[in-house]
C-alpha cells in the first residue's frame, strides 16, 4: 500500500546540512504490523513522517496504493492524509480545551459528515479503545494511559488505511504501555489495520510482525 522509492532527506540550516535519511527503499504492505527501530537522532520519525506524508522528502519517490505522490500539491497531499492515515504520537498530542469527545471528532470536521454522524462515530472509537465512560472528561482529567487511548480513538475515528505511532508508550509505564499495545495489537488483528510503530522497546518490537532498523538514516538489513 506504501512505497518509498531511495528516499533521501536532507536538513538545511544556515550553515550545517543534516542528512537525515538516505538509499531508503521499503515497501509496507496492507495488513503489516511493522516496528521501526534505531538510537536517538537516526531518522525514525522523519521517516514515519514521510510516511505519513507530514513532510516531503528532499529526493526519492512516495507512492500510495501504488500511485505517485511526488507531484502532489499541500491541498491534495492533506486531503489523501486526512481520508488515509491515522497518526498517535509519544505526546499524544490531545487539545487540552476540548473534551475528550470533541478532540476524538476533530478529524471529521474536514469531511462532509454531519454533527450527528461525527457524534456517533466519535462515541465507537471511544468504545473500541474502552473510554466511552469518559466522553465528557477534559484531556487533564485522565491518566497518562487513558489520554494515549483518546488518541488512538482520534487516530482511528475516520477508519484510516494506514496508523502511524511514534513512540506510543514511550511517556507510559510499562502496565499502560502494555494497555495501549494491547489495543494496536488488536486494531490489528481484529480490523485488519495497518500498523507501523517506532519503538525503543525491544519487547515491544517482538511482538510486531516485522522490524526495521535504522542507523545513521539508512536501513540495516
Ligand atoms: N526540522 C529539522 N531541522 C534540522 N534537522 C532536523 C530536523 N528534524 C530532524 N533533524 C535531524 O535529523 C536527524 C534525524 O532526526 P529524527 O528526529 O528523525 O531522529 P529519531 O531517530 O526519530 O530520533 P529520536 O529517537 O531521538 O526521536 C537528527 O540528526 C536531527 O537532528
Amino acid at each position: 500500500m506504501l512505497n518509498l522509492n531511495n528516499i533521501a532527506k536532507t536538513y538545511q540550516t544556515e550553515k550545517i546540512e543534516t542528512i537525515a535519511l538516505k538509499n531508503i527503499n521499503l515497501n509496507i504492505n496492507r495488513g503489516e504490523f511493522i516496528s521501526i527501530m534505531g538510537p536517538s537522532g537516526c531518522g525514525k520519525s522523519t521517516l514515519l513522517n514521510i510516511m505519513g506524508l507530514l513532510d516531503e522528502p528532499s529526493d526519492g519517490e512516495v507512492k500510495v496504493n501504488g500511485k505517485s505522490i511526488t507531484s502532489y500539491h499541500d491541498k491534495e497531499m492533506a486531503s489523501l492524509r486526512n481520508s488515509k492515515i491515522g497518526f498517535i504520537f509519544q505526546s499524544f498530542h490531545l487539545i487540552q480545551d476540548l473534551r475528550v469527545i470533541d478532540n476524538v471528532e476533530l478529524p471529521l470536521l474536514y469531511r462532509k459528515i454531519s454533527a450527528k454522524e461525527r457524534r456517533r462515530l466519535a462515541t465507537a472509537a471511544l468504545e473500541r479503545v474502552g473510554l466511552k465512560a469518559r466522553t465528557s472528561h477534559f484531556p487533564s482529567q485522565l491518566s497518562g494511559g487513558q489520554q494515549q487511548r483518546v488518541a488512538i480513538a482520534r487516530a482511528i475515528v475516520g477508519k484510516p488505511e494506514l496508523l502511524l505511532a511514534d513512540e506510543p508508550t514511550g511517556n507510559l509505564d510499562s502496565h499502560m504501555g502494555n494497555e495501549i499495545m494491547q489495543i494496536l495489537e488488536s486494531l490489528h488483528k481484529d480490523d485488519k489495520t495497518t500498523i507501523v510503530m517506532v519503538t525503543h522497546d525491544d519487547e515491544l518490537a517482538k511482538r510486531t510482525e516485522r522490524t526495521i532498523r535504522v542507523y545513521d538514516g539508512q536501513l540495516i538489513h
